[in-house]
């Protein structure tokens, strides 16, 4: 870890500095009320909370989610403890155990614990809204992620500038700013950040994204952080359709999917009805194949005595009369 902190006035002291790019990416912020910044004291939540602290000097709050992973957990908490000080912003630090269940990632399960630990922490101190530190690299290497894992539209749609979680918004004002602009803005402020040792680990696919394919994206589309972002955006649009037109087409079946009304929707539409059901309605996602294997039992479901039982993730569909019903494993 190469932690570097260089004391700085504290906001109310400075002397109304220029506004950099980061302060200019918080124009949009909620004014006047209680901010918390997710600050990790990696660069970019770095940059995020020394610009939220000098806009808005009094209503910011430090959330630090402490992973116990590392055996460097500790340096990192102090590191940020540290700069909080010189910053006068208070931090709350939220203990986790982030390890993951078998066959699961260990990245999502981290990525899942510290969003929950991340909005407790802020309902805890009455924070309504926190700031994410994720830029454009960020977004780039997210959409480069889903596109290899062969993702569908809600994938391509990227990370959200904001999204809801336990009654917290959750904002990611620097979404449009590339993460070397943030770097240069932290270095003309004489601001330090921790390096965290696993962002070279090249055995991580966004590791490997982000020092193989960066560079090379750079150097054949310039304009690729906004090209890239602006298909994120039509991708969100698109979704956001679909997922009116699965809402709108559940609940004419007033309950859950009634087989002979799927049977007259085109197959594109079952599909998207199908997966909206399992996914909101139950928490579950289901495969290509699974969802290719249950269309292919609906159309074929023409008689009383046919009955339909498909594996769909951890439990099962099964027709129930006139109806589809999700069973969870036991
Ligand atoms: N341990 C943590 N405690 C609090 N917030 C965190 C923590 N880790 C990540 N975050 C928040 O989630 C955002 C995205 O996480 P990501 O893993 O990409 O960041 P990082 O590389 O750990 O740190 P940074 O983005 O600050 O350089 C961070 O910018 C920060 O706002």
């Amino acid at each position: 870890m190469a932690a570097s902190t260089t004391p700085r006035p504290k906001p109310s002291e400075s002397s109304s500095p220029a506004r950099g790019p980061v302060e200019a990416a918080l124009a949009d912020v909620p004014v006047g009320v209680p901010l918390g910044v997710a600050y990790s004291g990696g660069a970019d939540s770095t940059a995020l909370l020394l610009a939220a602290a000098r806009l808005r000097p009094g209503q910011v709050q430090a959330l630090h989610v402490h992973h116990g992973l590392q055996a460097a957990a500790d340096d990192f908490e102090r590191h940020c403890a540290q700069v909080c000080e010189c910053l006068g912003v208070p931090i709350h630090v939220e203990r986790v155990d982030a390890r993951h269940a078998p066959g699961d990632s260990p990245e999502d399960a981290a990525r899942r614990a510290r969003y929950e630990a991340l909005a407790r922490v802020a309902q805890a101190h009455g924070l309504r809204t926190v700031l994410l530190g994720q830029h454009a690299d960020d977004q780039v290497e997210t959409l480069l992620l889903a596109l290899s894992r062969g993702a569908g539209l809600p994938g391509l749609a990227g990370m959200a500038p904001s999204f809801e979680r336990d009654g917290v918004t959750f904002l990611r004002p620097l979404l449009r700013l590339p993460g070397p602009v943030l770097r240069e803005w932290l270095r003309t402020q004489g601001q330090g950040w921790i390096e965290d040792p696993s962002n070279a680990d090249t055995g991580l696919t966004r590791n490997r994204i982000r020092h193989g394919l960066m560079p090379a994206l750079e150097a054949a589309f310039p304009a690729f952080r906004d090209t890239f972002a602006r298909s994120a955006r039509h991708a969100a649009q698109a979704q956001r359709l679909l997922h009116a037109l699965a809402q709108d087409d559940l609940s004419a079946m007033q309950g859950d999917p009634d087989i002979a009304a799927l049977q007259r929707l085109p197959r594109e539409r079952q599909a998207n009805l199908l997966r909206h059901w399992l996914a909101a309605g139950h928490g579950v996602a289901c495969s290509s194949a699974q969802l290719e294997e249950l269309l292919d039992q609906v159309q074929a479901c023409r008689t009383r005595g046919h009955g339909i039982r498909i594996k769909v993730a951890s439990g099962r569909v099964e027709r129930e009369g006139p109806r589809l019903a999700w069973h969870p494993a036991i």
